[in-house]
């Protein structure tokens, strides 16, 4: 398959990597210059589960985006959330009415924006469990295992969607058709809801967290909330399965893991993703009028360290 993945960073790095070394027509774009020349001069490296892999790919900034070519069967999204709207105006000469494309970001949300860019009926919505971490530019941290959950976003899509799946499948991506995404995306900005603002706030990795003794107290009052709004929007999420569906990664080989929300605020003081995680589920809760305290603190939290660290 014809694949561009818009955001060279830590996962789109992974997917690029996994889905060349299947056989995939992969390209690149990434607005981070040092990465792209980084790519260009060494190719992309990666420490893979202990095994140092190098491939050579094409990459382009958003401003070289005439230079690309043919249109590509899939685009995947792998920018941050709050890059998401700026690259997608960026490459709009990129997508055309067949092109589909691919959301795996943390957070809720990202359909409305990607909405304005792309036909919904070849929108795939998803979520993914991999993990990765970038050490310098060009230079990938892949440990461990994960999975994918996807949907598309209208029935029309369903054919196509099913040939991605199969495309990750060869690339042992893990993927499964889900029949309820927007479930899984709640589930998963449960996830996120928990372990990236307070493995970010408390500067420690998944497992840490877990052992520490309020980490289910913690767990189960953030999930509740996420459950009541997300309630709200017609999505009834299990909130015992959940909670364990978390509480599972603190001895699972993924304890080790920083959150990409920790990689961005405490080791490179990027701004984060919170406004799409926490922050969404306090923005809503508020126009729903449901209270959801810790998700505001977690988030108000989040912006004062963003702001004491001078993140950009
Ligand atoms: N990392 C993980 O383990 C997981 C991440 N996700 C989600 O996947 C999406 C992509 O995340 P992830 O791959 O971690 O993002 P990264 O931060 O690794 O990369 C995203 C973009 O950030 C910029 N960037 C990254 N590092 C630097 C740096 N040091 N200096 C300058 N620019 C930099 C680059 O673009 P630019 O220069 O244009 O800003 C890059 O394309 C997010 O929604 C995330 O929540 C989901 C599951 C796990
Ligand atoms: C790996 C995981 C699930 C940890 O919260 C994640 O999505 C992230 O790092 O952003």
């Amino acid at each position: 398959m014809k694949i561009t993945i818009l955001g060279a960073g830590g996962m789109g790095g992974r997917f690029g990597m996994m889905l060349h070394q299947a056989g995939n027509d992969i390209t690149l774009v990434d607005g981070w210059q040092a990465n792209i020349d980084a790519i260009r001069q060494d190719g992309l490296q990666a420490d893979f589960n202990g095994q140092p892999v190098t491939v050579k790919l094409p990459i382009y900034s958003p401003e070289e985006i005439d230079q690309i070519g043919d249109h590509a069967d899939l685009i995947i999204a792998f920018t941050k959330s709050n890059q998401l709207a700026t690259m997608f105006e960026a490459v709009k000469p990129i997508i055309s009415e067949n092109t589909y494309v691919l959301c795996l970001l943390n957070g809720i949300g990202h359909e409305e924006i990607l909405k304005n860019f792309v036909n919904i009926d070849h929108l795939i919505l998803g979520i993914t469990m991999w993990t990765a971490g970038m050490t310098g530019p060009g230079h990938l941290s892949l440990l461990g295992d994960g999975n994918i959950e996807l949907q598309n976003f209208t029935p029309a899509g369903k054919d196509f969607t099913l040939q991605v799946i199969d495309t990750f499948e060869k690339a042992g991506l893990n993927p499964a058709y889900s029949e309820n995404v927007k479930y899984s995306i709640w589930r998963k900005a449960c996830v996120n809801g928990t372990l990236n603002g307070l493995c970010s706030l408390l500067e420690c990795n998944i497992g840490e967290l877990g052992k520490t003794d309020v980490a289910e107290p913690m767990l189960r009052t953030i999930i509740h909330e996420f459950a009541l709004v997300a309630a709200h929007e017609g999505v009834n999420l299990d909130e015992a399965e959940v909670y364990q569906h978390i509480a599972a990664t603190f001895t699972a080989e993924i304890a080790a893991h920083y959150p990409s929300m920790y990689q961005d605020l405490v080791k490179n003081h990027r701004l984060t993703e919170i406004d799409f995680i926490n922050g969404a589920v306090w923005q809503k809760g508020q126009n729903y009028n449901i209270a959801t305290p810790y998700c505001a603190l977690i988030t108000q939290e989040i912006h004062a360290k963003e702001q004491i660290l001078g993140a950009k």
